[in-house]
């Protein structure tokens, strides 16, 4: 349980959780890591902690370089458990830290934990700490992604402590992006982005504009999840595209079915939007990942969501996944709902609603009683053909 050094006196000392799978729902195939950072200097602040479960495996890391009481200052980013679960331990250890964060920090590190006779400095953009030689200058993160997240900067090494955001889901080794290839890095980053912080594009796009303003190197990035940047412009880059909804020439289309009608239209749909030239990805709402399925959807121009009508209105999966689309407003995109039904129908008109709630350009549905005949799937290819040409174009 090695700490790694990031810059001179700056070291990580975080947990790697190999077999996590399941993030809140959010579908990780490679684990997770929960980074934290040791900086030494007259003062010692620890930024961020870790997962309760690994807070021995911290505290090895963190043994290796001080006696852990010395600790001076712990910089909290972020009050969720994956980065503050190891404060109250921690602040039983080093009694006398002072617990650093936003006036929202503050409050929601008080809902967690007993706070009783902790010393909280509460601080906002621009304040500054000094540490000896380093100099820590904090900015408010407000709802990127929760109100009281915020950034760490270091002056004097160009090194942004930016908590989740540029952050991806990957258990390592690695601890730099090229060491496990800034292209995975990016995939995974992109995961990400899809699934914590697409409904938040907005304000990416004013925070990167301030930080641009406040005209402050970044020679590294080093997120409170997975590899540190040591090519910020890299993932700077990538989420002004993100968070611009940037979008490729792409139909993504999700159904569920019981009896396969519904993913016989499906495949029609796909082979039609193909022949026009469009980029086609197809996923089954029960057998795919959703964490996957929106992650095509950040960059694709058209969704095609496809169920069954059970009861008079969406199969269940489909209903649920509707509702995680939903929460993370994708934006500017094309909408066409298709599927089967029996009798009365009900689940294009549910899949329209949530379409036109999320302000989608929708185009005329396509349903089939029952199974498809040959005519109606040729339908369906002309349907696909359609919306291929309506994205290339
Ligand atoms: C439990 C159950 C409930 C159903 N409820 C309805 C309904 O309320 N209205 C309707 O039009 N069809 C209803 N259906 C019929 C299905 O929509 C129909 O069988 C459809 O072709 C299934 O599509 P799939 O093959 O893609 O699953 C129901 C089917 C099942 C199994």
């Amino acid at each position: 349980m090695k700490p790694v050094e990031v810059a001179e006196n700056i070291y990580w000392v975080g947990a790697i959780d190999w077999d996590e799978r399941d993030f809140h729902n959010f579908e990780i195939d490679r684990g997770a890591t929960y980074n934290a950072y040791l900086i030494l200097d007259d003062k010692i602040a620890l930024v961020d902690t870790v997962k309760h479960k690994f807070y021995g495996e911290m505290m090895e890391r963190i043994k290796k370089l001080i006696d852990p009481s010395q600790i001076d200052y712990i910089i909290a980013n972020h009050v969720e458990t994956d980065h503050s679960g190891s404060l109250a331990d921690i602040k039983r250890v080093a009694k006398d830290a002072v617990v650093v964060c936003t006036k929202r920090g503050m409050e929601g590190i008080s809902k967690h934990f007993n706070t009783n006779g902790w010393d909280f400095n509460v601080v906002k953009s621009g304040d500054e700490l000094k540490l000896g030689k380093k100099t820590l200058m904090f900015l408010e993160m407000t709802m990127l992604h929760w109100p009281d997240s915020m950034a760490t900067y270091v002056k004097e090494d160009e090194l942004l402590l930016s908590n989740d955001a540029f952050g991806q889901h990957i258990a390592s080794e690695e601890r730099f992006d090229e060491e496990i290839g800034v292209e995975e890095a990016i995939r995974r980053a992109k995961i990400y982005y899809a699934n914590i912080l697409m409904p938040f594009g907005n304000l990416i796009i004013k925070k990167l504009k301030e930080i641009e303003s406040l005209q402050i190197p970044i020679r590294m990035i080093a997120p409170s999840h997975g590899v540190i940047w040591r090519n910020p412009e890299r993932i700077i880059n990538a989420y002004k595209e993100w968070a611009e909804f940037k979008t490729e020439d792409k139909v993504v289309i999700v159904y569920d079915t019981m009896w396969h009608s519904t993913e016989k239209l499906a495949r029609a749909l796909a082979d039609g939007a193909a022949s026009a030239g469009a980029k086609v990805r197809m996923f089954h709402i029960r057998k795919d990942p959703w964490a996957a399925i929106m992650t095509e959807i950040l960059d694709a121009k058209a969704i095609a969501v496809g169920s069954p009508t059970m009861h008079n209105t969406v199969f269940p999966p489909v209903a649920g996944f509707l509702a995680y689309m939903k929460g993370l407003k994708p934006k500017n995109k094309i909408g066409m709902a298709f599927g089967s039904y029996g009798w009365g129908g009900g689940a294009v008109k549910e899949i329209n609603r949530v379409f036109e709630e999320l302000k989608f350009e929708v185009v005329e549905p396509l349903q089939v009683r029952f199974r498809p005949t040959g005519e109606e799937l040729e339908a369906a290819f002309n349907a696909g053909a359609r919306l291929g040409e309506m994205v290339k174009g």
